[in-house]
């Protein structure tokens, strides 16, 4: 039996994590696939940390081959995916890491986010780029809930405050500062305890009929 990946209700803020998507694909099973996606989270943070013998590599390298070979039969289209429409932390999409949602409503959200092994910068810190993967995830979904129509990043300016640790629970809070035509304003905090660690804001803009 197949089931929905999420329903189209993107008036109701962050509920569960992404039901805001009108995905209509179906999936054999919402728990199946995010136990998939977790497995693929630990394999990304345990090959980003590890240093194995060549007899352990050539080994794991058949067995990542036949996991992708195994999933090779499967590929679909864009409309029927279902990573990145779970409804689920992180919505199954293994590149961002998972955002927590604590609390929202249609123009604010606060969560939690950690970064794991797999997005280390460098120095014990998270990687520069991973930051605004995440600061991009909740602005923009924060930018196109409550039944707006739909908006995409313009810009994102980010500031690095100090280093994002690694594997600690920080909190991240947004909001949706305001509105000019089609011009949405929106900023954010990432924050471990009463430190700020990067703060963001960017400008959404909504699509016109027809606009990719
Ligand atoms: C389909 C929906 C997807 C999302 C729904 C579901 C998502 C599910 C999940 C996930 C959460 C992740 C969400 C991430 C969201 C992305 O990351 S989207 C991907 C990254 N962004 C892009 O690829 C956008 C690429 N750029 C574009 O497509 C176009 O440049 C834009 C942003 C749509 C704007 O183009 P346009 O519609 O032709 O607008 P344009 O008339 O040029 O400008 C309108 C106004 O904005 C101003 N403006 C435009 N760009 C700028 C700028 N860079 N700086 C300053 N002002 C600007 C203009 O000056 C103008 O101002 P006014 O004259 O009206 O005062």
């Amino acid at each position: 039996m197949t089931s929905a990946v999420s329903g189209n209700s993107d008036s109701v803020p962050f509920a569960g994590d992404s039901r805001w998507w009108a995905a209509g694909a179906q999936v054999a099973s919402v728990a199946r696939f995010e136990q998939v996606i977790d497995a693929l989270r630990i394999v990304q943070d345990r090959v980003a940390g590890a240093n194995p013998p060549e007899s352990e590599l050539v080994e794991v390298a058949e067995k990542l081959d036949e996991v992708s070979r195994a999933l090779a039969v499967f590929q679909v289209p864009e409309t029927k995916q279902v990573v990145g429409h779970l409804d689920v932390p992180g919505r199954g999409q293994s590149l961002v890491p998972a955002f927590h949602v604590d609390r929202a409503d249609g123009n604010s959200v606060r969560g939690r986010v950690s970064f794991s092994r797999f997005y280390l910068g460098g120095g014990g810190a998270a990687h520069g780029g991973a930051i605004p993967l995440v600061f991009d995830e909740v602005l923009g979904r924060l930018a196109n809930v409550g039944g707006r129509i739909r908006s995409r990043t313009a810009y994102l300016h980010v500031n690095y405050r100090a280093i994002t640790p690694l594997d600690e629970e920080l909190t991240l809070e947004a909001r949706f500062d305001s509105e000019e035509g089609r011009k949405r304003f929106l900023s954010a905090e990432l924050r471990k305890g009463d430190v700020v660690l990067a703060d963001a804001e960017g400008l959404f803009v909504a699509l016109r009929e027809g606009q990719p």
